[in-house]
């Protein structure tokens, strides 16, 4: 959310962040709205002035019975006006209010300008992809003839994009989701493990909400709503808080299933795990002062952080610095980690790495007092450590043997009791 009298003040530049973002807000209409807003605001201070003047009078009138009682009449008549007009001025700041959510942040001007992931902007490349002298087979196929994946028994109880993980793919995501874990927490992030169901507050808070709201699972007769991401929660738990600068920056690793509805996507990324309503994430989460400098260091340090885990599991990847049309309407900037897929012969996008400056935290009011004692809202980041069963799928293509068997990267045999290769169980 953007502050309201940096949007009267910038219309234009507000105009240029929605036309960048591909965003249908209306900025003038929203403007018209918030002038009707101070002119009743305005109406209704004026009255309620006249009502406080009249009152003292009606007090000050002694004896005088013809004039309280001509001073009563128009008390009442000032009353009725507000009777009438406080419920518009309530209503319509509240619509102000719906609409002030929609506004998109200013994307940085180092954020390529263009309207779809194609206009996304690698910015390295690391490793190199592997060339296989042997029939390559795709993270689908492997799975089932190592027996790590059972898709027609999770139609069964959950229908479409669900799935079982067996065997060493089970103990696989266990390891690489504690290996994550470990290897953030390492750099002094604190682990979290979150609710995976949180109040709409939340949603609002990161953004996920009023605009995507369509791909949150409800919760009949709750007022909770399934995350789609760790994110969401942490985002809440801070709401309403002031926070001092000693405590900057709050750094949080955290872990919880994640829900998605997956609306929109019928038909993409059917085949197998690439797409499914419920995986596991492992999250970095940092809050800072709000300083640009400062986000943009934590911008770099988090995506370095998940290339990290990425080079640990010897898998080819880039970075790609996502366009303003492609980032969302909450995001300064945004890169994609995106892990070479063999089979498919391109990278796909395993990792999203943002940050916001204070447009999350305006709108779950998260501040900090700084170092002069001045309170201000603070700025938010995040980015995916791992995410669980997506990242199965370059990790097992990129290191599928001859033999159909699946070597294990160094960096997560320990989390697998040494065990150098997955095999089928047979
Ligand atoms: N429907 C899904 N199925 C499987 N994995 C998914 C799905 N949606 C997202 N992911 C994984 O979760 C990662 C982060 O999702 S994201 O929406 O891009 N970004 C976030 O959620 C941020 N909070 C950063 O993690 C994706 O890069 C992808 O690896």
């Amino acid at each position: 959310m953007l502050d309201l009298g940096f949007i009267r003040n910038h219309p234009e530049l507000v105009k240029e962040a929605v036309r960048l973002k591909q965003s249908d807000f209306d900025v003038d209409q929203f403007l018209a709205l918030d002038r009707q807003v101070l002119e009743l605001q305005h109406q209704v201070e004026t009255l309620r002035a006249e009502q406080n003047q009249l009152s003292k009078r009606i007090g000050q009138a002694g004896k005088d019975k013809e004039l309280r009682e001509s001073l009563i009449a128009e008390g009442k008549q000032l009353a009725a006006r507000l009777k009438e007009l406080e419920p518009q001025l309530e209503a319509l700041t509240e619509q102000r209010q719906q609409l002030l959510y929609l506004v998109p942040q200013i994307p940085d001007p180092s954020a390529p300008v263009g309207t779809s992931e194609e206009d996304n902007v690698p910015v390295r490349y690391w490793g190199e992809k592997p060339q296989f002298d042997f029939p390559l087979l795709d993270h689908y196929t492997l799975m089932q003839k190592l027996d790590l994946v059972d898709m027609e028994r999770a139609a069964k109880i959950a229908g479409s994009r669900s799935y079982v993980l067996k065997g060493d793919a089970a103990r696989l995501e266990m390891a690489l989701l504690h290996f994550a874990f470990d290897r953030i927490a390492a750099k002094g992030f604190t682990p979290l493990i979150v609710p995976a169901m949180a109040r709409e507050f939340c949603f609002i808070g990161n953004g996920q909400f009023p605009r995507g709201r369509d791909q949150v699972y409800a919760l009949e007769g709750e007022d909770t709503f399934l995350v789609g991401t760790a994110e969401v929660s942490i985002t809440g738990m801070f709401k309403d808080e002031i926070l001092s600068y000693e405590e900057l920056p709050l750094t949080f690793v955290g872990f919880c299933p994640c829900f998605r509805k997956e609306a929109g996507t019928y038909g993409k990324d059917t085949r197998g795990v690439f797409r499914v309503h419920q995986f596991n994430k492992v999250e970095q989460y940092v809050i800072c002062e709000a300083s640009h400098e400062e986000s943009v260091r934590w911008h770099e340090q988090l995506i370095r952080n998940a290339e990290e885990l990425v080079q640990a599991l010897e898998i080819p990847y880039r970075v790609v610095n996502v366009c303003t049309g492609d980032m969302g309407d909450g995001k300064v900037g945004m890169y994609d980690l995106e892990c070479w897929v063999p089979s498919e012969g391109r990278y796909r996008e395993t990792h999203s790495c943002s940050y916001f400056h204070d447009w999350q935290a305006r709108r779950v009011n998260i501040r900090y007092r700084d170092r002069d004692g001045k309170v201000k809202f603070v700025h938010t980041l995040n980015n995916t450590a791992i995410a669980s069963p997506r990242i199965l799928i370059p990790l097992l293509e990129n290191h599928q043997q001859p033999d159909g068997s699946v070597r294990i990267p160094e960096a997560l045999r320990p989390y697998l009791g040494g065990q150098e290769v997955l095999r089928a169980r047979r």
